[in-house]
């Protein structure tokens, strides 16, 4: 391809390596050796380590298979849809698409990611995708790894002309967990969610959220913080985000993880899906318009709730 990934921080390291389909990833590595990876099939990120090399995001045993189907894991870019209505493909297409490495990016507005490294990933549709979604967008998806090892997706996506359109998206992350017995989620207690297990019936919420069975649910209306608390690795991940009201928890539990035939043996109990999503309420642009939807995600070396921890969920 011969591209190179952009880097603002010269003290941090960006390199373009070939999976085992031979489709370049772009890894940014900060000098404290934590690191993320994104690949351009999908702009999935299949990887990201702390400082210790530790793999923070799950991934299928299963391995590698070969595009456009994508390995079971990372963070899957789910759009223009999330689930399976509409004539569009589970999830929408951009997750299996071949994105572009863009080397001289816009700016962005906001000016305080000075000292972090960064990559853009670009997707415009081909002729194929107009056919199926008529609508001209450019989607812009940036990766920020920071010093302390927390990464910030932002996704930017444009109605380049035409007529407005509406979409709903998510950031698909699976989580690597301990086992799913083990983790807790705060920061979404009270709030309204639809099941997906009750024909998207509306619940409320009584507690923190923890697994005894499968859980397939759109929490509404969300606030920008959330902690995913994993007792045995002692590990809290923080999810902050913005533009993005919704959030999905997922897991498929035994019987459903059998049928799931990319994902390993057992497998559903290493994984935990907490989407930042905009789901609910499709997004609408019109021509000339933009929308941003950010997430970042952080780990404290605690499992300490979130009031012992100092994040304040809101
Ligand atoms: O297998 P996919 O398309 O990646 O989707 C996995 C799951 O993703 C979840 O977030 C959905 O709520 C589930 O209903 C779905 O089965």
């Amino acid at each position: 391809m011969g591209h190179s990934a952009p880097v603002w921080d010269s003290q941090a390291v960006a390199e373009i390596v070939k999976d085992l389909n031979g489709i370049d990833q772009v890894v940014l590595r900060n000098p404290q050796g934590a690191s993320v990876t994104v690949s351009r099939h999908g702009a999935r990120v299949t990887s990201w380590r702390n400082s210790q090399g530790e793999e923070l995001l799950f991934t299928s045993s299963k391995g590698m298979v070969k595009p456009p189907k994508a390995t079971r894991g990372g963070i899957p870019i789910c759009f223009p849809q999330f689930d399976s209505c509409a004539s569009l493909v589970q999830q929408g297409f951009a997750r299996s698409k071949m994105w572009r490495v863009d080397d001289n990016p816009p700016p962005l507005k906001r000016n305080d990611w000075q000292g972090m490294s960064f990559m853009d990933l670009l997707l415009k549709p081909s002729e194929d995708d107009l056919k199926c979604w008529p609508h001209s967008f450019e989607f812009r998806l940036r990766v920020y790894l920071a010093a302390n090892g927390a990464i910030t997706l932002i996704s930017r996506i444009r109605n380049i002309n035409g007529k407005p359109f509406s979409f709903s998206f998510a950031y698909h992350t699976y989580l690597a967990v301990s086992d799913i017995s083990e983790v807790r989620i705060e920061g979404l207690e009270t709030l309204d969610y639809l099941d997906n297990l009750c024909k998207k019936e509306r619940f409320t919420e009584q507690d923190a959220i923890t697994f005894e069975s499968e859980v397939d649910r759109v929490y509404l209306s969300s606030p920008n913080v959330i902690a995913v608390l994993d007792h045995e690795k002692k590990r809290t991940f923080v999810i902050r985000k913005e533009g993005l009201p919704d959030i999905v928890v997922w897991n498929p539990w035994d019987k459903k993880g059998k049928a799931i035939a990319d994902l390993g043996d057992g497998e559903y109990r290493k994984m935990l899906c907490v989407d930042g999503a905009a789901l609910e309420k499709p997004i609408m642009l019109k021509p000339g318009e933009e929308w941003t939807g950010q997430m970042e995600l952080s780990v404290v070396q605690s499992s300490l709730c979130s009031e012992h921890l100092d994040l304040e969920l809101q």
